[in-house]
């Protein structure tokens, strides 16, 4: 870090943030400070909560259109983590969370066909999403006994396709327990030469099946950080609850599964509710991490860390779904909200995670500079391969559903304790469901944003987290309001028409 700046040029933050203005990523733009150090020196390890490291500062948001098994599974992948929604059944959850920490890699299929002995396979169909079939005696993956396996090549070589999957399935099957990492899938395809192999738990079950392809598919991609992997070698995975007394219940069955972190999901976390819900889950599971939130004021996070949270999520109305801003009138500018909390949280030591407002790779250079230890993130992760649902067309364009939790549509499917069981029966939307185009998938697109974050990070002349937040909160780093001309400027201008491609 160099010298302290002598030349009085831009605002140091404490000033910017003072001065009655709800400021979010977009009003506000950090002026360059001194490189003395390459790129990719740069470390953007961090904190989610109070025990829980990750390499990589990227959290998937617990909705129902971003975070179920495979976005999990590909945030700790990557380094990051993913929070589990709980629009669902305290049992579905619990089922998400078991079945993303039964893998130690990227899912390579993401529906695996299972058939019985006495069936027969007619048509080519059945491999569409997997290069095998897998026999087990009843024909079903919930039966954990694997008797025998048909490869595509096997049954297109069939002269009776109407023929019993038994009289022709392979029978001796290697496998190889689903706890390994993909480095020793990889070798092991090598080492023997083989297209497939399932990987089964130690009960027997088939848990997914990697090929040559998904190898070499995954090998493809950059590499972003170290795996998010708890003491258990299972992937770190989060889950969410909300603050009703089924919650409590809800919370017993998510830590019976797995879950490595809870996080409370309200949009106005400072309520009595909130805080009950975090003396009681601190009281029942001391070593576990609860997040609280949402926050967006310092008195909110005072009132939440004395009762005990181990991280604080800042956000409200900031999100690309969110109306709350316009339906209740409360909220407050993201980059404001991000500084203002974190000043108070750093304090205690408590992580802060930017919830919400994401959309480009400077923005979260901005989250993390103003005090972020992470970046939480809806519809820049929905539309991805890993994100629940399928693709649909929409004038033309590939694209998949995201929706807001608080929309119509969510609340009706899931929600229905928090909103239809209340006495007032009136339901009120404070998001909107809609549509994001397809990215394709997290292991590529968030390497390439963190890089892009680390360049950021060396234009600012820091080559850590912490070294930003030091040099942010000593004033080192110096900021300025972006008028609206000077955004315009910022962006893309002046073209009759182009393209913009990232990476
Ligand atoms: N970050 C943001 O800006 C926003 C996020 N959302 C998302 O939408 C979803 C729903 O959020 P909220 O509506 O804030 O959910 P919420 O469950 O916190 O609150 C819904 C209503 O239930 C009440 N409530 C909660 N616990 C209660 C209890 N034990 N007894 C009696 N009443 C209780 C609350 O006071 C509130 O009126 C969440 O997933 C949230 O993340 C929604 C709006 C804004
Ligand atoms: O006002 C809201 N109404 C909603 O229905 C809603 N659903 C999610 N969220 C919040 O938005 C965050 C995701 O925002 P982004 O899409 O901008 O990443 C999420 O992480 C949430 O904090 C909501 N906010
Ligand atoms: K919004």
């Amino acid at each position: 870090m160099a010298a302290v700046r002598e030349i009085e040029d831009g605002f140091p933050a404490t000033k910017l943030f003072n001065q009655g203005f709800s400021y979010t990523y977009d009003d506000v733009i950090f002026l360059p400070h001194y490189i003395d150090f390459p790129t990719d020196s740069v470390q953007l390890n961090t904190k989610l909560s109070r025990n829980i490291n990750l390499s990589v500062p990227c959290v998937a948001s617990p909705m129902d259109t971003v975070t179920e098994a495979s976005m999990a599974v590909s945030m700790a992948a990557l380094g990051g983590i993913g929070i589990i929604h709980s629009n669902n059944t305290a049992s579905e959850q619990s089922s998400i969370i078991r079945s993303a920490k039964s893998h130690r890699i990227p899912f390579a299929s993401t529906d695996i066909p299972f058939v019985s002995p006495d069936d027969s396979i007619s048509s080519a169909s059945v491999f569409e999403t997997s290069p095998c079939v897998f026999v087990t005696e009843k024909g079903s993956k919930s039966d954990n006994k694997l008797v025998g396996v048909v490869d595509k090549v096997t049954w297109e070589g069939l002269a009776d396709k109407e023929a019993r999957v038994s009289s022709y399935m392979e029978k001796n099957m290697v496998t190889l327990p689903n706890t390994y990492k993909f480095e020793d899938v990889a070798g092991y395809l090598a080492a023997k030469n083989l297209d497939i192999v399932p990987l089964v738990s130690g009960d027997g079950a088939v848990v997914d099946v990697v090929s040559k392809a998904d190898v070499e598919r995954i090998k493809g991609f950059p590499k972003a950080g170290v795996p998010s992997v708890g003491e258990d070698g299972e992937f770190l995975v989060g889950a969410s609850i909300g603050t009703r007394d089924t919650d409590k219940e809800r919370l017993q069955h998510l830590v019976k599964a797995g879950a490595n972190v809870i996080v409370i999901d309200s949009s106005q976390g400072n309520s009595i509710y909130q805080i009950e819900m975090i003396k009681y889950a601190k009281k029942m599971f001391p070593d576990l991490d609860v997040i609280g939130g949402n926050v967006v004021t310092m008195y909110q996070a005072q009132n939440l860390i004395q009762a005990g949270v181990d991280g604080l999520r800042v956000g409200m109305g900031s999100g690309s779904i969110c109306t709350t801003q316009e339906v209740c009138a409360v909220g407050r500018g993201q980059a404001t909200a991000v500084y203002k909390v974190s000043s108070v949280a750093a304090q205690s030591g408590i992580p802060i995670i930017a919830d919400g407002g994401i959309s480009n790779s400077g923005h979260i250079v901005k989250a993390l500079t103003l005090g972020a230890s992470t970046v939480m993130m809806g519809s820049f992760l929905a539309g991805s391969t890993e994100a629940p649902g399928a693709y649909q067309y929409q004038g033309g364009r590939r694209v998949k559903k995201y929706r807001g939790m608080g929309s119509l549509e969510a609340m009706t499917k899931g929600s229905d304790a928090r909103y239809l069981g209340d006495t007032a029966k009136m339901k009120i939307a404070q998001g909107v469901v809609g549509a994001v185009a397809d990215k394709g998938s997290v292991l590529k697109f968030i390497p390439y944003t963190m890089h892009a974050v680390k360049q950021g990070f060396q234009d600012l002349g820091a080559s850590s987290l912490q070294s930003a937040h030091e040099m942010l909160r000593s004033g080192i780093l110096r900021l300025e309001v972006r008028t609206g001309a000077a955004q315009v400027e910022g962006g893309v201008h002046g073209l009759v028409s182009y393209e913009k491609k990232s990476f």
